[in-house]
């Protein structure tokens, strides 16, 4: 792991319109390095989404700026992928798998025998190898999730980034996709970000985890997760340590909904 891949630096995000203004975001700033699995909790409209959102260059953030590898985000920058919550919103449902997973390839105008070559790669890691020519309605929910993060390992991204992916699905699925993340994760190498308001989950998925504060935003704190790198669903979860870190970070999200940040300093000559 060397150097920092994504720097948000000061990030505040107001919302404007029909006459009424929400300050989704105070100030949000904090690094992620290269190859870093990085989780984020926070209570509900603490502005996770926003955040993500804006790391991804599909919002312009009111002040402060994304930077990624050293270039400020003023777009959806090159190499960066989503899997969102909603997998039956995020695959085009006249798609086949194959060509869902593909769409991306082409954008990036690989050449076919490479396109083949990553779909088979991307599939096979998901363990949706035989698939190809299904459509997504006719897959479980579990599955069009593994299809949507196919596709977005397969695009080879810089930065992953997840918002809440597994929020609708069963709790044994959930627990088998946070499994192919983690294992997906140490294959690949691919830094990550990943956005959850489940605190086992983030303990469980990640090597640090920012908390965040109720709306107007800040990061309240950010936890080393210093368990060990191979973790397994039932030995994980049972240990003290998790216990531990499960504690701090659910008596962290219990001061995170009641906190409230200072006002942000006034410009000078302003009211
Ligand atoms: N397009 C928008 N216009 C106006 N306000 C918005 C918009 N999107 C989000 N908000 C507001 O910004 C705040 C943060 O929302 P956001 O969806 O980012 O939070 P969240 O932490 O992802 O929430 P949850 O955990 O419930 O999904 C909320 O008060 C929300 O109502």
């Amino acid at each position: 792991m060397t150097g920092t891949l994504l720097d948000v630096r000061g990030v505040r995000k107001v919302y404007e319109g029909h006459g009424r203004s929400v300050e989704a975001i105070r100030d949000l700033t904090f690094t992620v390095a290269k190859g870093e699995m990085v989780c984020v909790v926070g209570p509900s409209g603490a502005g996770k989404t926003t955040l993500l959102k804006c790391i991804a260059g599909l919002l312009a953030p009111t002040s402060g700026e994304v930077v990624l590898e050293g270039e400020a985000v003023a777009g959806p920058p090159p190499g960066m992928a989503v899997v969102f919550q909603e997998y039956g919103r995020s695959l085009f449902p006249w798609m086949t798998v194959r060509g869902n997973v593909e769409l991306p390839l082409k954008q990036k105008k690989l050449p076919r025998a490479r396109r083949v070559e990553l779909l088979h790669q991307a599939l096979d890691a998901v363990g949706l190898g035989d698939v190809h020519g299904a459509y997504p309605w006719q897959l479980s929910g579990g599955m069009q999730q593994r299809v949507a993060i196919a596709r977005a390992i397969a695009y080879e991204p810089r930065i992953l980034l997840m918002d809440e992916p597994f929020a609708a699905v069963d709790a044994q699925t959930r627990a088998d996709l946070e499994d192919l993340v983690r294992s997906l994760w140490q294959g690949l190498g691919v830094t990550t970000l990943f956005v959850t308001h489940d605190i086992d989950e983030a303990v469980y998925l990640g090597q640090r985890v920012l908390v965040l504060s109720a709306a107007p935003t800040l990061v309240l704190d950010d936890v080393t997760v210093d368990l060990p790198a191979e973790r397994d669903q039932l030995s994980t979860r049972s240990s003290a340590r998790f216990a531990e870190l499960r504690g701090h970070l659910f008596a962290q999200i219990q001061r995170a909904k009641t906190y409230h940040p200072p006002d942000p300093p006034h410009p000078p000559g302003g009211n």
